[in-house]
């Protein structure tokens, strides 16, 4: 499995704001992640990639795990959290430059220029990152998850703030990616789940109250749609 997750919980005080999850990812899949504002998704995530401590339990990418391994792990690792922290005052470039040569990348500047491509930045390339719009400041938070081509990709809402015609190339780019990796997205829209989306995992108050393929899922609930079955499990 590349990702595994036993027992996870992050508690913030007296709230269990991830209540003891557990499941696992395989390459060549898409996971959607779902949950209501506050369900515990980017703590999730936050958790997964090394960046929170668990209150208890663990998580590991690729056999690494995500307190103990951390080093190693990032190298196989791409993540775009929720709030994508960009150097503002970096050019595109520039920045996507600096991230390659952080992973010590062979040939960064090739990877750089593929990269760009890769991720639709071509036209944008020579602006500073301050000075992007917000779909394409994405798109550069996405570039720097993948420049290194990490087996395990855990991208936090990667399509929020994208009109539609930016909406579906990145849905096709995370599609691809998802051929041969281990994907791991957040997001709040459904018809993004069941257009790119192998499996699903809902997630209400720190707990899973589904985890299935999205086919198996529908089948269980004689076919209604995700949306509905999302509200079945999330709402009293
Ligand atoms: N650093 C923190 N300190 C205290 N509480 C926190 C902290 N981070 C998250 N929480 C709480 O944990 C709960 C889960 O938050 P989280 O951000 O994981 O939810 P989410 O599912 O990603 O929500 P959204 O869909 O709104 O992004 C929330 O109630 C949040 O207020």
């Amino acid at each position: 499995m590349s990702i595994k997750v036993t027992a996870l919980a992050k508690h913030f005080d007296k709230q269990k704001a991830v209540d003891g999850i557990s499941f696992e990812a395989k390459p060549g899949r898409i996971l959607g992640f779902l949950g209501p504002n506050g369900a515990g998704k980017s703590t999730t995530m936050r958790m997964l990639t090394g960046y929170l401590a668990p209150t208890s339990g663990s998580a590991s990418l690729c056999g690494y795990d995500s307190q103990t391994q951390n080093l190693e792990m990032r190298k196989i690792m791409g993540y775009l959290p929720e709030n994508t922290p960009l150097y503002m005052d970096m050019y595109v470039k520039e920045f996507l430059l600096f991230v390659a040569n952080t992973y010590n990348l062979k040939d960064a500047a090739l990877k750089v220029e593929e990269t760009i491509k890769r991720v639709g930045l071509t036209a944008e390339q020579h602006k500073k990152i301050a000075m992007l719009s917000k779909g394409y400041k994405q798109r550069v938070g996405l570039a720097q998850a993948i420049i290194h081509n990490p087996e395990v990709l855990i991208l936090d809402e990667p399509t929020s703030g994208l009109d539609p015609n930016q909406l579906s190339e990145i849905r096709d780019l995370i599609k691809s990616l998802g051929k041969d990796k281990t994907v791991i997205l957040s997001t709040h829209i459904m018809q993004e789940v069941e257009a790119i989306c192998d499996d699903v995992i809902i997630i209400n108050m720190g707990n899973i109250v589904a985890n299935d393929s999205i086919v198996d899922l529908k089948e269980k609930y004689d076919g209604i749609g995700l949306e509905e079955i999302f509200r079945k499990l999330t709402t009293k």
